[in-house]
């Protein structure tokens, strides 16, 4: 008899099952059809069955049964529920109750609408964390201010293939967790899926941790550090939704590939209507323009040309421009175009003082501070206009006053009638001409005294600021030497002649665009994710937590794949201290993705970084250790290659990668596959979507954050031997990318440092 006939509760549990999926069916036909015919369709869908318990029983399930409204997405999630609708359950007693609780819990959550109890909790319900975090015995959980101790004597978990029972296991913390086991070793998608039934406890903290405060988590390879970011928004997603809808979040990736390669996993967790998109993508967007930007080729650059002056002079403009130097020239560079906005004369009308240039200057400055340089001056220009508009009546009055007054004057001191009258006809004539005169000014006198403030582009007063090495070296307050300042204005200059800009002056860009001209509302995200996040430098957070007015950021990374470190972070302490100091931070050491051999070889190249970095602990998964081949040339070499790929088939792997250290030598590789190849393969680029049933060949620093089932460490014209930290991360990235097997195809072993 096959095993899960062997426990006790199948039967019950299957019956169980079949209800659950039956009043699914019931909820979603009446939801689309009417919603009075909720007691008909009832009737029809259990009308059969003798395995009601008590509780469910037929009649009690048609007493009291009402319809209440479903939102759409409810409808959709609750509609992909229905081949699993739930993966666990746990039972608990809570210390003030009489009755143990049995949930059922699944992806969404379903009420009986007969007596609301809950028929399956979501994955994201506080009381769902005991199954997350609580050992057998006594249990405590919190729901929003309120905690709740009780006793869980249960944690069972439910394989459900295509809405059939196959299996439930009863587990508690002290038995290995066979359904982690089991999900980490099926063969890879190539994209990323949903892990909600076995999210281990230190990923379920942070996926749960404070959802108030920004957080930052240094996890090792393959520690599911994405996979937790999507699931602590899906999280946040379902505390909040009545606060925040999905679209004022925003997931910043590495490139459009890697959200190709998050997408399957969105619609899993609900969180597809998520904004999707890169660092540079969203500031152009803030920018509002269409900036012709480099190749972001630097990185490649240096791999390929470490030694030339023009590269490392590329390199050290990125780390400069990327560093808290810029917040100091930034600062200063604000505080001087603040300045310039000084008035020198007060406004008048006539000769009318209406608004003196202290008092503008002053809600300039400080009332008004709040809002973008730009912004003031417009709600200055509607102070001035309101202002006008209340004091006009009066002027008019102040001068037809002088004049009648002069006329009255006139007319009573009356010697010569005819000196008389040309006086009081004069006396009409100027009244008549200072009135419309006023009349104008009326109308100009606004515009006209806005015209002295001056009208510049963004990009005119970033281009400014590279004018001028002397003064960027004083904005610097002395941090920049002006012997730097000097290169560093020609470098830029050099550049912006050619109207071209690089990634690392969008981040400066948008923290003068925010100060100077805002940021559209609709862009302006509530909630931040960002991956891979430690190839940000500290000016492109620093920017984008100023220009979207919010600390909530969740930043997961690696530093051991810090492969952009010439521009991007070297340690989270200045992140911590300077940027989101309310931040929690946590580490994750375990590895989920790989096997230990993999793992064991990949922990060797950490040992040659310049930084400390713990090693990373495999969860105890075993498979064949990392093997070095000796490669072929032309016609052979792809041969070989298609025969490793075919035998790992036959094992029932799917998804594998050869990859090159540069983009260079996977072309090298594309043209012979081209040429030779029976299987069919594809070179990866920044802007494509990742194949399912190709071999991909890409570059090892466009494999970040991707995994394969077989990956193939390939050098030809290019290796990873020269001990540089950016050698070393290269290869720790591309070793780290299989799940299951590792070759590493050469001419010889040391071409791979550790081979
Ligand atoms: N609790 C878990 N249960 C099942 N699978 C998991 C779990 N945690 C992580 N994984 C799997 O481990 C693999 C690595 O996860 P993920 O890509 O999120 O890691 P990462 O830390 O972002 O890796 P990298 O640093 O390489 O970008 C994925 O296949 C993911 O599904």
């Amino acid at each position: 008899m096959p095993s899960e006939f062997e426990h006790p509760d199948f039967q019950q549990e299957t019956q169980r099952l079949e209800f659950t999926k039956r009043y699914i069916d019931v909820v979603i036909k009446t939801s689309e059809s009417s919603k009075d015919k909720f007691q008909e369709n009832m009737k029809e869908a259990f009308e059969d069955v003798d395995w009601l318990e008590s509780s469910l029983s037929y009649s009690s399930l048609l007493t009291n049964a009402r319809f209440f409204e479903m939102s759409k997405d409810e409808l959709k999630q609750l509609k992909k529920a229905r081949k699993k609708p739930y993966f666990a359950r746990i039972d608990f007693l809570r210390e003030d109750l009489n009755e143990k609780e049995i949930l059922y819990i699944g992806k969404t959550s379903l009420y009986s609408r007969e007596n609301q109890e809950q028929i399956i909790v979501d994955w994201r319900s506080p009381i769902a964390n005991l199954y997350y975090e609580g050992r057998l015995g006594e249990v405590q959980y919190h729901s929003y201010e309120e905690s709740f101790t009780g006793h869980l004597s249960l944690k069972r978990q439910y394989m459900i293939e295509d809405g059939i029972l196959d299996e439930i296991r009863d587990i508690d913390l002290t038995t290995t967790d066979e359904l982690l086991q089991e999900s980490l070793s099926k063969s890879s998608s190539n994209r990323l899926t949903e892990i909600i039934s076995t999210i281990q406890e230190e990923q379920n903290k942070i996926i749960r941790a404070d959802l108030n405060k920004p957080i930052i988590v240094q996890g090792a390879a393959g520690s599911g550090k994405t996979t937790i970011a999507l699931h602590r928004i899906s999280y946040f997603i379902y505390q909040y939704k009545e606060n925040f809808a999905p679209e004022q979040l925003m997931i910043l990736a590495p490139s459009r590939l890697f959200i190709d390669y998050i997408s399957e996993a969105l619609p899993e967790l609900g969180v597809e209507r998520v904004r999707q998109t890169t660092f540079q993508e969203y500031v152009l967007a803030c920018l509002g323009e269409d900036l012709k930007m480099a190749d972001d080729s630097k990185l490649v650059n240096l791999l390929e040309d470490h030694g030339s002056e023009e590269v490392n002079l590329a390199a050290w403009a990125s780390s400069i421009k990327g560093s808290p130097v810029f917040q100091t020239i930034l600062t200063n560079y604000l505080k001087e175009i603040y300045n310039s906005f000084c008035p020198s004369d007060d406004f008048m009308v006539d000769k009318f003082r209406l608004f003196s240039h202290k008092k503008f200057f002053q809600l300039f400055l400080e009332d008004y501070n709040y809002l973008p340089l730009y912004r003031r001056l417009e709600k200055l220009k509607a102070v001035l206009q309101n202002d006008l508009a209340k004091k006009k009546k009066n002027i008019i009055k102040k001068i037809e006053t002088y004049y009648d007054e002069r006329i009255e004057r006139a007319l009573n001191r009356g010697k010569d009638p005819e000196k008389r009258r040309q006086y009081v006809s004069d006396a009409l004539d100027k009244k008549a001409a200072r009135l419309e005169e006023l009349k104008k000014s009326f109308r100009t006198a606004v515009p006209k005294y806005m015209k002295q403030f001056p009208k510049k582009s963004l990009i005119r007063y970033y281009k400014d600021l590279f004018e001028d090495s002397n003064r960027l070296s004083r904005l610097s307050g002395g941090k920049l030497p002006l012997k730097d300042a000097d290169l560093l204005c020609e470098y830029c200059r050099k550049l912006f002649r050619k109207k071209v800009y690089e990634r690392e002056d969008l981040a400066l860009m948008l923290y003068l665009q925010e100060s100077l001209f805002g940021i559209p509302k609709e862009l302006k995200a509530k909630n931040i994710v960002i991956d891979e996040a430690q190839d940000y430098s500290f000016m492109e957070l620093l920017s984008l937590k100023k220009s979207l007015d919010t600390d909530m950021f969740t930043l997961v990374g690696d530093l051991a794949q810090g492969i952009h470190s010439y521009r991007g972070l070297t340690s989270w302490q200045e992140v911590l201290d300077f940027i989101f100091p309310r931040a929690t931070y946590t580490e994750l050491q375990k590895s989920y993705r790989t096997t230990v051999e993999i793992m064991e070889k990949a922990n060797e190249l950490l040992k040659l970084l310049p930084y400390s970095f713990p090693e990373v602990e495999p969860v105890v998964r075993h498979g064949k250790s990392p093997e070095f081949i000796k490669r072929e040339n032309g016609h052979r070499l792809v041969q070989q290659l298609e025969e490793q790929v075919i035998s790992l088939k036959k094992e029932d792997y799917k998804t594998f990668a050869v990859i090159g250290k540069t983009m260079k030598d996977c072309l090298l590789i594309h043209g012979l596959f081209k040429k030779h190849a029976k299987l069919p393969f594809k070179l990866l680029q920044e802007q494509e979507s990742i194949p399912k049933d190709e071999i991909v060949i890409v570059p090892s620093y466009l494999a970040k954050g991707l995994e394969f089932d077989g990956v193939i460490i390939l050098s030809l014209e290019e290796e990873f031997s020269i001990k540089s930290e950016l050698d070393i991360k290269l290869l720790y990235v591309a070793m780290t990318r299989p799940l299951h097997r590792l070759y590493f195809y050469g001419m010889e072993r040391n071409n791979f440092i550790i081979g």
